[in-house]
């Protein structure tokens, strides 16, 4: 293994995975910190899938270090830390926790922060992050159901949560090229900076970036950062040039799709597959807690649909909704409430005979993949930027896609089916 990958939720981690494989990295995802002493997949990149972007902040850094450690042990050179291209924490802010953590351990005087991903709209400028043409604070994220973005400015957030300062390289320096880069990064790290955000707002920039960073034992950043990784091991004459990801074949069974996510690409994508007639029933927060739903109900009804098209089963709703619900039930309540009902109905839904699922919403693909008792996914075709179907290689026999929840197109819903075998 060359690069060893610790991405904070699931949907994250199949992003990521995606990047490196189409950079040419072999890269397979394992789900949940791996237990001590057991051997990791056999691959260019390891990326594990944590649930540390909402835990608490104890455990997230424990869980991360646990999963540094194994990655270290299975021969990793370098470490990246994945969060999500829109900086998602909790109030109290786990990726400064996790990174001073992982800084430490690996002693890395100085770690990046780069959450860009321009080819989904996530770019860095001045240290700002915007979404699309607007600031962080003033996309659908100011509202997301558990980890609402109000600040704009990266520096900031990682100065809080990191309890440091944080420096810049600024647009100027990154479209400066690699050497330019590197020296400004050296001029932070002699100064005593500790986290250095790097304006990028395109693929090239990533690129730069990449190459800079190529002698940093820690990285920390979206996806995107990942992009211009791969060459620098290339480079160095430790990567063969791989193919491109493979077609995935699907077991015969039925589809269908799982929705817990209240994100605005998610809620017009239900909108499309509703339009297209897919047979749809809407899971209530309340019902589940008063008993009138439940997992049980939930499954035998998607499989009691006609086969000919995917079923749906979803909690998404509008940010009003998701806040009457929250208040009555608390935010992490509600949240768990509805993400183990899902659990429950991935289990019985494959134990009926469903082999490709489709899951939106990070939270509700971390509580789906685990109720699944799924370890291992390899990494198959790019549905959208950031969105791959997988593999399930220890586990159920089917092919799942974890979609984030502002990922991908109206017709994503629609379309993800016609690149499976
Ligand atoms: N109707 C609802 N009311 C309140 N909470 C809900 C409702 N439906 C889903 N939730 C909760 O909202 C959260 C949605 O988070 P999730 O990470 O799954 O989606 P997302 O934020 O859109 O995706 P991503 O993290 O990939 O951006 C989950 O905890 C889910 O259980
Ligand atoms: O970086 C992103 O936006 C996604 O991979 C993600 O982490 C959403 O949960």
């Amino acid at each position: 293994m060359l690069l060893g990958v610790i991405a904070d939720d699931m949907t994250g981690a199949t992003d990521v995975a995606l990047m490196l494989n189409r950079a040419g990295m072999r890269t397979v995802q394992v789900i949940g910190v791996p237990p001590a002493g057991s051997a990791l997949p056999e691959a260019d990149a390891v990326v594990v899938a944590l649930k540390s972007r909402t835990n608490p902040v104890a455990e997230a850094v424990a869980d991360s270090l646990a999963a540094c450690e194994a990655l270290l042990k299975g021969g990793a050179r370098q470490i990246l830390f994945k969060y999500c291209s829109t900086f998602d924490s909790t109030a109290e802010g786990n990726i400064g926790p996790v990174a001073n953590a992982l800084a430490e351990r690996l002693g890395a005087k100085l770690a990046i922060v780069c959450p860009a991903f321009p080819a989904n709209g996530r770019s860095i400028y001045q240290g700002y992050l915007f979404v699309g043409a607007v600031p962080l604070h003033e996309s659908s994220m100011k509202d997301h159901p558990l980890t609402p973005m109000r600040d704009s400015s990266l520096m900031r957030l990682m100065s809080t949560q990191a309890r440091t300062e944080t420096g810049l390289v600024d647009y100027a320096t990154v479209l400066s090229g690699p050497a330019a880069v590197k020296a400004r990064l050296a001029k932070l790290q002699a100064d005593g900076i500790r986290y250095a955000v790097t304006d990028a707002l395109t693929n090239e920039d990533l690129m730069t970036l990449g190459h800079a960073v190529s002698e940093h034992v820690l990285l920390t950043g979206g996806s995107g950062i990942a992009m211009g990784l791969p060459q620098n091991f290339r480079r160095a004459g430790l990567l063969p040039e791989r193919p491109g990801p493979v077609e995935l074949r699907a077991p015969a069974g039925r589809a269908g799709i799982i929705s817990g996510s209240c994100s605005t690409a998610t809620r017009g994508q239900i909108k499309a597959a509703l339009e297209a007639g897919y047979p749809a029933l809407k899971v209530d927060p309340f019902a589940l807690v008063d008993g009138s739903q439940n997992a049980e109900g939930l499954a035998a009804w998607a499989l009691a649909q006609p086969a000919d098209k995917p079923f749906l089963v979803y909690s998404s709703d509008d940010p009003a909704e998701v806040a009457a619900v929250q208040d009555k039930l608390g935010r992490e309540k509600a949240g768990s409430i509805v993400e183990h009902a899902f659990a429950e109905v991935a289990r019985r839904l494959s134990d009926g005979g469903v082999t490709r699922l489709l899951v939106a919403g990070g939270e509700t693909s971390g509580a789906t993949v685990l109720g699944l008792g799924i370890h291992t996914l390899e990494i198959g075709p790019e549905i959208d930027p950031g969105v791959p179907w997988t593999r399930v290689v220890d586990g159920p026999e089917m092919v799942v896609a974890l979609k984030s929840g502002n990922f991908g197109t109206p017709d994503f819903f629609l379309k993800a089916w016609n690149l499976l075998r």
